[in-house]
């Protein structure tokens, strides 16, 4: 894996780097790597592949729309050729729970989109053996930098929106941040930038931030849970 662009290995699917000081993430002018999130049916993980994903997510959290079984996230994971990353979104599992899943369905990354604290990313880490991507919640320069103390412990740092304090779902609310925030801003690691993107924003996203990864959950649905395959062709085409 370089570690300045995620790379994923067709067998081993996308390798697990040793935590380790390194340069700092440089923005670069790339094509931007897409995860389409909060996937639910299979014609919509076969668009996403189709239009060129490299990642796809399956969110296990009962309060989203986008929630699946560990039953259903199986049967779609089977569709994901070698190439593209599954990754399994969770907000602040316990165990028992993330053992479960992980005995049922094949993920490559582990997402953790709540309020797990350095210590349990790392815990989280070691006891699944998987990649972790820690969702860190932006609103002003107050929030930065906890990008930089998840960058210790993380194998990615996936920078969102904050959520409004009374909102139900801790992501995948549509909302964005004002990306300047992150201009000439340097990471440990590898990351995404996440929030409110949607086909119509997500150039001028890339081009302000640099970021070489983004992800998008709620601007390419025609109803929440429900993909739009046109719109996730859009995304993925404007990324680029
Ligand atoms: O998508 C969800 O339902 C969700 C639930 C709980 C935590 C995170 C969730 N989604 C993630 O939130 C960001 C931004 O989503 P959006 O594009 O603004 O809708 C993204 O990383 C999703 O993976």
């Amino acid at each position: 894996m370089t570690f300045w662009r995620f790379s994923i290995n067709p067998e081993r699917r996308l390798r697990r780097q040793p935590l380790r000081r390194g340069k700092p993430f440089p923005h670069g002018a790339e094509v931007a790597q897409v995860k389409i999130c909060g996937l639910t049916r299979p014609e919509h993980v076969a668009a996403a592949v189709e239009a060129g994903a490299a990642f796809v997510g399956f969110v296990f959290f009962p309060k989203s729309p986008r929630n699946v079984s560990a039953e259903v996230a199986a049967a779609l994971a089977a569709d994901v050729p070698a190439g593209v990353a599954r990754v399994g979104l969770f907000v602040d599992p316990d165990d028992q729970m993330l053992d479960d899943v992980l005995a049922k369905v094949p993920l490559d990354i582990i997402q953790l989109h709540g309020g797990e604290t350095p210590d349990r990313v790392a815990e989280l880490r070691a006891r699944t053996g998987l990649p972790v991507m820690k969702a860190v919640g932006v609103a002003g320069p107050e929030d930065l930098d906890a990008l930089w103390d998840y960058g210790l412990v993380a194998d990615m740092i996936l920078v969102d929106a904050k959520p409004p304090k009374d909102a139900e779902l801790p992501g995948g609310n549509g909302l964005s941040f004002d990306w300047r925030l992150l201009v000439g801003r340097k990471f440990l690691r590898p990351w995404m930038l996440a929030g409110g993107l949607t086909p119509e924003n997500v150039a001028e996203a890339v081009r302000l931030t640099g970021a070489q990864a983004v992800d998008v959950s709620s601007g390419v649905e025609a109803a929440p849970g429900i993909k739009d395959p046109a719109r996730i062709r859009s995304f993925i085409d404007a990324a680029g």
